[in-house]
């Protein structure tokens, strides 16, 4: 499914409308018959609708909402808060039809005793003041009728398309939004629908399908889609009867610095949990022997190249690195002298896809130019959380917070890497500048751990050598699956292994 912005999803508009010939009341009356629909399978019993409608096409699809819940018994109560004059001409036309149907109001833009006596009556508040069009910070009777839905709270408030006062694209405020339980958006979701704060405002999001074209060519190709099974399910390859431990992959695990040889342990299982055949992990060769008496399934070596970081002394990676099929470095890594240099040798040599994760990408910060020792084809994947990412980008982590869309997308394209940057909904940026937005998560997922887990699994599919768009998408949908099936009581209480232990169940339910 893909993830617009206003611009892709007028542009899908004006083909079906302009080149397919479609007539825009076809889909306003399809847009707002669903939200109608949406609306009467929550109150199947006759209710009070307030309908705010603006002067453009969201409030067309408010009036095709009013004519559908009236038709159906229920008590409306009709505004428009716009100019007649203004009026967009699919929306006149359901005006029209309303106005031989029943009173419209229209707002006085002063007082507005009637229409606070009308929400109080609410049982629904339906929100078609302003949806993809609305542009700059919200025009004063606008925002006061916003603010006066909010106001009540008795109502459940159903957004057309988008909470008035979202931006669609980057989930901004534009004054005050209206506070939604439900919105109910039409063809494709927005990012405004899953970027904070727009995300708080929109509540449930369900997507009506209103008889849009589907895309209809690469120039009209939006840039980004929803994370779902069906894009990547096929990849992962099946267990035969005749596999062995060599059969699907080797992953590397480079971490585990001292006091933080759990992370890279972690990392690990996760990495078995996912179906690697074989892991190895490397820790400092101080932590080698009580990390050896620690771990069962996984083989635990020393850092290469650690003590003097001599070419020679890198011989153990030259012998052996055509064993492993994919790198993860990061997991509890630490900081140390000499780590720009370890970590470029450890870049250039290992010539399989490369994860990096925590400290790898805070040494990456402090030296980007490591990134350029990559052998090509080799994919390097970054998976940084916001303050990482602030890092990685020089700038705060307010910024990455109020525009994720944008910095995911600009460190893939100036590094060439797969950038995850994680969140309640991750993204995932490709340097074609195409992204993957994820939904899947809990709470539960909010502690110590949950990274090196993620970078385990990403590096493991990476092992198994399936290819790095499907890779990374569907380890990122696992982990937040996994840790939502993991809450057996409350979030608060799950632990690492319980996500762990959740990871088979997650790739059973998606790739069954
Ligand atoms: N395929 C689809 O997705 C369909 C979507 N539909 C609905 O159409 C809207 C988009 O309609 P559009 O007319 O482009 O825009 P809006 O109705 O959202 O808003 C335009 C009106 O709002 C006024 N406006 C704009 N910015 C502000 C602001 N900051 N404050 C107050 N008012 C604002 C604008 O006034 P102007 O003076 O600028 O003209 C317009 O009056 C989409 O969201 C869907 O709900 C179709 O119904 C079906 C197909
Ligand atoms: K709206």
């Amino acid at each position: 499914m893909y993830l617009v912005t206003a611009k892709e999803m007028r542009n899908l508009d004006r083909y079906t409308i302009d080149h397919l010939g479609v007539p825009g009341v076809v889909l306003m009356e399809n847009a707002g018959k669903a939200v109608a629909e949406e609306i009467m399978h929550r109150f199947p019993e006759p209710k009070t609708a307030v309908i705010l409608c603006g002067s453009g096409n969201n409030g067309g699809d408010g009036w095709v909402v009013a004519r559908h819940l009236q038709f159906r018994g229920w008590k409306v109560y009709l505004w428009l808060v716009g100019a007649v004059e203004k009026m967009a001409p699919d929306a006149r036309v359901f005006y029209e039809v309303c106005q031989r149907l029943t009173r419209i109001e229209i707002d006085p833009q002063q007082e507005r005793d009637q229409l606070r006596r009308h929400l109080e009556q609410a049982d629904v508040v339906v929100d078609a003041l302003l949806g993809t069009g609305a542009t700059g910070q919200l025009r004063p009777h606008i925002a006061e009728v916003v603010a006066l839905v909010n106001q009540q709270s008795k109502a459940f408030v159903v957004a057309v398309d988008l909470p008035t006062g979202v931006d669609a694209d980057t989930g901004g405020v534009l004054t005050e939004a209206v506070q939604a339980d439900l919105t109910v958006t039409f063809a494709f979701p927005k990012w405004g629908h899953y970027l904070r704060p727009g995300a708080d405002y929109s509540g449930e999001v369900k997507v009506a399908d209103i008889g849009l074209s589907p895309c209809a060519s690469p120039e009209l190709e939006p840039s980004a889609r929803i994370n779902l099974p069906s894009d990547w399910q096929h990849h992962l390859p099946p267990r035969s009867a005749w596999a062995h431990k060599g059969t699907h992959g080797h992953l590397l695990v480079v971490g585990g610095s001292r006091g933080m040889l759990g992370a890279a342990v972690m990392a690990g299982e996760a990495a078995y949990r996912t179906g690697a055949g074989l892991v190895t992990i490397t820790v400092p060769s101080s932590e080698q022997l009580p990390l050896s008496a620690k771990v069962t399934q996984q083989m635990v070596w020393s850092w290469p190249g650690e003590s003097t970081f001599s070419p020679d002394s890198w011989q153990m990676i030259e012998e052996r690195r055509t064993r492993f099929s994919a790198v993860a470095i990061g997991p509890g890594l630490g900081r140390f002298a000499g780590e720009a240099d370890w970590l470029g040798e450890l870049m250039k040599r290992m010539e399989v896809p490369m994860v990096l994760d925590a400290d790898a990408l805070n040494i990456l910060s402090d030296h980007p130019s490591l990134l350029q020792k990559r052998p090509s084809p080799f994919a390097t994947v970054l998976t940084p959380h916001p303050g990482e990412m602030a890092r990685l980008l020089a700038c705060s982590v307010a910024h990455v917070e109020s525009s994720r869309r944008q910095a995911a997308g600009e460190l893939a394209q100036k590094t060439g890497a797969v950038v995850v940057l994680k969140g309640r909904y991750t993204i995932v940026a490709f340097p074609d500048g195409k992204q993957i937005l994820n939904l899947t998560g809990s709470p539960a997922l909010a502690k110590g751990g949950a990274g090196d887990l993620l970078t385990g699994m990403i590096g493991s599919l990476l092992a198994q050598r399936i290819p790095l768009g499907a890779a990374v998408p569907m380890a990122v949908y696992l982990h937040g699956k996994a840790g939502e099936l993991a809450v057996s009581s409350v979030p608060h209480s799950v632990m690492f292994s319980d996500i762990l232990s959740a990871i088979g169940p997650a790739l059973r339910q998606c790739c069954q």
